[in-house]
């Protein structure tokens, strides 16, 4: 039989019937059709060159790899043309549609491991060829595998996808930030030193995950929590007990894909000789196994469809909450992840020190909380959440905080630096790109040595907490630790952490840290909100003006603007008059400048010391396990006082306004009365003439 890419397609929309839509991604919807002229059913996606504007570059990269590549586990363009202002691209039809859809449609709790081993095997093979011939594909995940109707396996979607030669010099290591979060490998998002053709490895191992469970790890987490979580947890895996029906091959599998240190991981061709495959099957073995029974693939994905509006219009109502939000990106689909910048923006803004404090040791019990939060309709598509990371052996403990000490020691300003320093008022001190910041922050440390032993101690104590809770994951620890308790009640573990020079602190804490700093070395004492919205707007501005776009395709936008963000100007409260803020409008009297950011800085340094109270004190109830009233009383006392002064601040600033407005709208009313005088006085005027 001759294969669909032997025939000449035509490159005229006139000659395709379009029919039902039968995929939806972030940049295109997919539809079957037929080619009349040759009486086929095809595949065409249809990409709006208007939404795209600025991804041209990325679209053709996508057709022509599409057109050259030539592999049966790759899915090939058969033709391309643009009709108005779209761009059709025509391919064979995979009517069994993508493995998300087959598992959201009827394997929600994943496949069983014979199919899982065959679809993997095909993928690899796919994979392998692509590596061979310097590409990338970047986007490796169960919504990009395709089944047709014989279980013939294609990898689709090269929107994303590199060519590691495409530079010039012949470079095998990228640079860009581009995936999905869930997939996405913690070089690609650290990027620090480019990556390669592993980070399709750690993609690989994630959608085994994927196949196996029915969800990605973290799917249920904003892009914002995922990225924290794959740079700081364990890499997860399968769990040798929750896991039980899967064999122990397919365990090490997945425990050699996901390997943080990208060196550590097979290449694809090594990993198709794993003992894993031995179960893989001929793909006719699919097509009984998962497409047996299942409905056309157009029906298919109107009932998602269906299904996803429904859950949208429930939560309508609620999506402010920002939990609902983060399940409203769920709900958008696995495999649609709105990975934008701004988004992420707004969910950094979001995400609270605790969360993040947490993510690499509360992973089980936050996930079941969150889990519990679902609306009863999501679990329709019942997802077990099952991570190996979230019962780690001692050694994984330990292992988990040696990571985590890896990734933040080494994790770069971008991209989260660039998400913070966009939604707070901060950015990393350590920006050798921005000296005005340096300045100031060497500058604030002179003028308040004090600071810099609170932020030790704050230092200390936050490595102590991670530490602690660390231990606390694992019983055996905990069991041991009674014995291990040294006089002030710390395990000697913990005690020699303490008195370890390095400095174990999420990214995110150091950010705050220096954003509370910044605030203590804000010179005119300028409320932090109104610096927050200066910033807001000249941010938005920059973004407009020449934020260069980096990388752009759909879900992606990552501009210079992003990843260095210019925020001098706003670092400096003399250069706030320079883009018209508030502080431009304030005159502040000389004599008070030195004296407000001291009390600032007492300020801050006494909540920071309340909450590093509060954290030592939950550390110590932790280990000799007791919670006493007294302690949650004061606990709730502390908690409650910083939010009562910044509440002050408010309301004050409230009253004063509402007097201003008082004053303004009297002023207003006298005018008024003086205008209708003086127009009497016309009339009467006019009049005697
Ligand atoms: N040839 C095909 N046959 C059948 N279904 C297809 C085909 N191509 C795509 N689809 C379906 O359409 C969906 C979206 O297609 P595709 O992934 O190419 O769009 P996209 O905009 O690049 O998506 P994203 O970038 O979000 O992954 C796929 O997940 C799949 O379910």
């Amino acid at each position: 039989m001759e294969h669909p890419w032997e025939k000449k397609f035509p490159v005229n929309a006139k000659d395709y019937k379009l029919y039902e839509d039968i995929g939806e991604g972030v940049s295109a919807t997919v539809y079957r059709a037929l080619c009349v002229p040759l009486n086929e059913i095809v595949a065409i996606k249809v990409l709006d060159l208007e939404k795209c504007n600025n991804d041209l570059d990325g679209i053709r990269q996508e057709v022509q790899t599409m057109n050259l590549i030539s592999h049966p586990n790759l899915l090939k363009s058969l033709c391309s043309f643009t009709n108005g202002h779209n761009l059709w691209v025509v391919m064979p039809y995979m009517a069994g549609g993508s493995c998300m859809h087959i598992m959201k449609s009827a394997y929600p709790e994943g496949f069983d491991e014979p199919v899982i081993a065959t679809l993997l095997y095909e993928v690899l093979k796919a994979l392998a060829y692509l590596h061979e011939n310097g590409h990338i594909h970047r986007d490796v995940k169960a919504g990009n595998i395709l089944v047709d109707l014989n279980g013939a396996v294609r990898l689709a979607d090269f929107g994303v996808s590199a060519c590691m030669f495409d530079t010039g010099d012949r470079r095998r290591s990228r640079n860009t930030f581009v995936g999905t979060p869930c997939w996405m490998a913690p070089e690609v998002m650290q990027q620090l030193h480019g990556y390669d053709f592993k980070a399709d490895v750690w993609s690989f191992g994630i959608t085994a995950l994927e196949l196996a469970h029915g969800h990605a790890p973290f799917s249920k987490y904003p892009p914002i929590k995922v990225l924290l979580m794959t740079l700081q947890n364990a890499p997860p895996g399968l769990d040798y007990e929750r896991d039980r029906r899967f064999s122990k091959s397919f365990k090490e599998l997945v425990g050699t894909c996901l390997v943080k240190d990208p060196k550590k991981r097979p290449t694809s061709e090594k990993l198709m000789k794993h003992h894993f495959f031995k179960q893989a099957r001929a793909v006719n073995y699919l097509a009984r196994a998962i497409l047996d029974g299942l409905s056309p693939l157009g029906d298919r994905f109107r009932t998602l469809k269906a299904k996803e509006a429904a859950l949208l219009g429930q939560n309508k109502a609620l999506y402010e909450d920002k939990e609902q939000q983060s399940q409203k990106e769920y709900i958008r689909g696995i495999s649609e992840w709105n990975f934008n910048l701004e988004d992420l923006k707004r969910q950094a803004a979001m995400i609270q020190e605790d969360d993040i404090e947490c993510s690499e040791c509360n992973v089980s019990t936050k996930q079941e909380d969150w889990r519990d939060d679902l609306n009863p309709a999501e679990r329709l598509s019942p997802e077990r959440v099952t991570f190996s990371n979230s019962a780690p052996s001692k050694e994984d403990a330990f292992d988990g905080l040696h990571d985590l000490e890896t990734s933040l020691a080494s994790f770069p300003i971008k991209p989260l630096q660039a998400l913070k320093g966009c939604s707070d008022v901060g950015e990393d001190g350590q920006n050798a790109s921005n000296p005005i910041w340096n300045g100031s922050l060497s500058d604030s440390e002179e003028q308040f040595p004090a600071q810099s032993s609170s932020k030790e101690a704050v230092l200390h104590a936050d490595e102590l907490l991670m530490e602690s809770k660390l231990r606390a994951m694992d019983p055996k620890t905990n069991r041991d630790e009674g014995e291990h308790l040294g006089q002030n009640g710390l395990s000697h573990d913990a005690q020699s952490a303490k008195q370890r020079p390095k400095k174990l602190i999420s990214e995110c804490e150091r950010d705050d840290l220096q954003l509370r700093y910044k605030s203590e070395n804000n010179c005119c004492g300028q409320p932090l909100y109104w610096q927050k919205k200066d910033i807001d707007k000249f941010s938005n501005v920059e973004d407009a003006a020449d934020g260069a776009v980096i990388q752009r395709k759909g879900r992606f936008k990552v501009t210079s603007a992003d990843l260095y963000p210019k925020i001098q100007g706003s670092t400096n409260c003399l250069s706030g008059a320079v883009y018209g803020g508030p502080s431009s409008h304030t005159t502040p009297n000389p004599a008070m400048c030195p004296l407000l950011p001291s009390l600032h800085s007492i300020l801050q340094q006494n909540t920071m010391q309340k909450e590093e109270i509060i954290k030592l004190m939950k550390f110590v109830e932790q280990m000799t396990d007791t919670q006493s009233e007294s302690t949650e009383v004061i606990t709730n006392e502390l908690q409650a006082s910083p939010v009562s002064v910044r509440e002050r601040e408010l309301q004050s600033l409230a009253t004063h306004l509402q007097q201003s407005l008082g004053s303004l709208i009297e002023e207003l009313q006298k005018q008024r009365m003086r205008n209708a005088q003086l127009e009497k006085q016309i009339h009467s005027l006019a009049n005697q003439k």
